[in-house]
C-alpha cells in the first residue's frame, strides 16, 4: 500500500448520485407516497430492496455509533457479499458514508463520500463496498436492517491507500 493520503470529496447524498450503491430512504415527494389511515397518515412506500439472501432472514438492530473525528482515514472497506444493509438515523444528526462499486476491490481513487442528513437512510446493495458506520457529532442510534444466516457475510480489505475525509463546515 502506498503511504499517500488521498484527499477525498464529500458529496451530498441524493438517490441519483447513490442509485449505483443501493437506494435512499427518505420520505420526500420522489417517493412512492400516499395517504392512509382515513387522512391521519401519509405512507412513504417500498423505499428500499431488503435483500437477506437466499438463506438468510431479514433482522431489525440498533447501532449506536460513536461519533468519528475529522479529518477520518480511511484505511479498509467491508462488504456483505449475502445480503443488503440498511441503516436509518433514529438520533436526527448527519453522518457520512463511504462506499465503492461491488464489481472490483475497492481502490481509494474509487471512494465515494456523502454526508447523509439526520432524515436520511441508506440501503447498501449486497456486496458493495462501504465503510462501517461514521457517525457525526454525538453518540448516535441507527435502525439497522440486515441479515442473519448460515455463512460468512462480510468481506474485509485494506486500502490501497489512506484515504483522508475532511472536516465539513
Ligand atoms: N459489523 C457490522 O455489523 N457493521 C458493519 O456491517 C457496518 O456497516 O457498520
Ligand atoms: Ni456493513
Amino acid at each position: 500500500m502506498t503511504t499517500t493520503p488521498t484527499l477525498l470529496t464529500i458529496e451530498p447524498l441524493t438517490r441519483e448520485a447513490f442509485a449505483p450503491f443501493g437506494d435512499v430512504i427518505q420520505a420526500d415527494d420522489a417517493a412512492n407516497h400516499f395517504t392512509i389511515n382515513e387522512g391521519n397518515t401519509e405512507r412513504y412506500h417500498d423505499l428500499a430492496r431488503i435483500d437477506p439472501g437466499e438463506d438468510g432472514r431479514a433482522i431489525v438492530s440498533i447501532f449506536r455509533g460513536l461519533p468519528r473525528t475529522l479529518p477520518f482515514t480511511v484505511t479498509m472497506m467491508e462488504r456483505h457479499p449475502k445480503a443488503s444493509q440498511a441503516f436509518i438515523p433514529l438520533s436526527g444528526r448527519p453522518y457520512l458514508v463511504v462506499v465503492a462499486d461491488p464489481a472490483s476491490r475497492p481502490a481509494v481513487a474509487d471512494l465515494r463520500v456523502f454526508l447523509c442528513r439526520g432524515d436520511q437512510g441508506v440501503n447498501y446493495a449486497r456486496g458493495v463496498w462501504h465503510h462501517p458506520l461514521l457517525a457525526l457529532e454525538a453518540v448516535s442510534d441507527f435502525l439497522i436492517v440486515d441479515r442473519s444466516g448460515p455463512g460468512e457475510n462480510c468481506d474485509v480489505v485494506p486500502m490501497d491507500a489512506p484515504g483522508v475525509i475532511p472536516v465539513t463546515d
